[in-house]
């Protein structure tokens, strides 16, 4: 198997509040990778890190041979942008733009015309259950439909990385299921990587592994097949 992302005994701290404490993760490549753990223990931080939203201030980070940790900011600003997408639990979408543009905006950002954008936004609209919902805007959306739409800005860039952090944390229990049921499949047919912030069980189980984050540390439990 080929590692895509690894920390190495990461630390973070938030002033005087130490959040990771040498965390170690390593995340293959095309595999969904879920972390949990308590309220508090890192998690989100764990993946700002590992995403290169955060820097750590000891241990570090490779994205295949490349090392995250050390890259300037706008180095990580432009990976992130061409080799990553992020999903998060609310207000991601930009309320100006109709969700068809919302789509569109990674391709747009990363030089492709405005005609193939919005022909590439469009296809995910049926991919993901919302044709017929290109025009509207976000306040005209459903959480649910709001939160597909935002998945699908995340995907549209065939990014090898997904960060989703508690992308279901606002749905019903169905809803919630129905985007993690889209968000695997979209992943797996376009073979990118999925690291799963989640506090629930019941997204957990869509991953293949999962790592358990306590106290800024972390502890994988490998899968057992069924
Ligand atoms: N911006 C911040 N400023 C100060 N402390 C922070 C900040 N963000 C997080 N922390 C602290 O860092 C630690 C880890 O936080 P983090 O958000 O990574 O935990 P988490 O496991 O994702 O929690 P939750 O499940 O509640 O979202 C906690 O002690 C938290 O209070």
């Amino acid at each position: 198997m080929t590692v895509a992302l690894e920390a190495r005994d990461v630390e973070y701290s938030f002033g005087s509040t130490p959040a990771l404490r040498g965390a170690s993760v390593a995340v293959e490549a095309g595999e969904i990778l879920a972390i949990m753990g308590p309220s508090g223990s890192g998690k989100s931080t764990l993946l700002h890190c590992l995403a290169g939203i955060l820097v750590p201030s000891a241990g570090q980070i490779h994205l295949g041979e490349t090392r995250l940790d050390t890259m300037t900011e706008t180095q990580r600003s432009v990976l992130r942008r061409q080799r990553f997408g992020f999903v998060f639990q609310f207000g991601q979408l930009v309320p100006e733009l109709t969700a068809a543009e919302n789509v569109a905006l990674p391709l747009l950002l990363n030089g492709v015309r405005r005609a193939p954008a919005m022909r590439e936004a469009d296809g995910w609209f049926e991919r993901l259950d919302l044709g017929g919902l290109q025009s509207r805007r976000s306040g005209e959306l459903s959480g649910g439909q709001a939160q597909r739409v935002a998945l699908a800005r995340a995907l549209v860039a065939k990014p090898e990385m997904l960060f989703a952090d508690e992308p279901t944390g606002a749905l019903d229990s169905l809803t919630g299921e129905h985007v993690m049921d889209l968000l695997v499949d979209a992943a797996r047919g376009q073979g990118t990587t999925v690291i799963l912030v989640t506090h629930e069980a019941r997204v957990a189980a869509y991953a293949d592994r999962e790592a358990i984050v306590r106290d800024g540390r972390v502890t994988v439990l490998d899968r057992i097949p069924s």
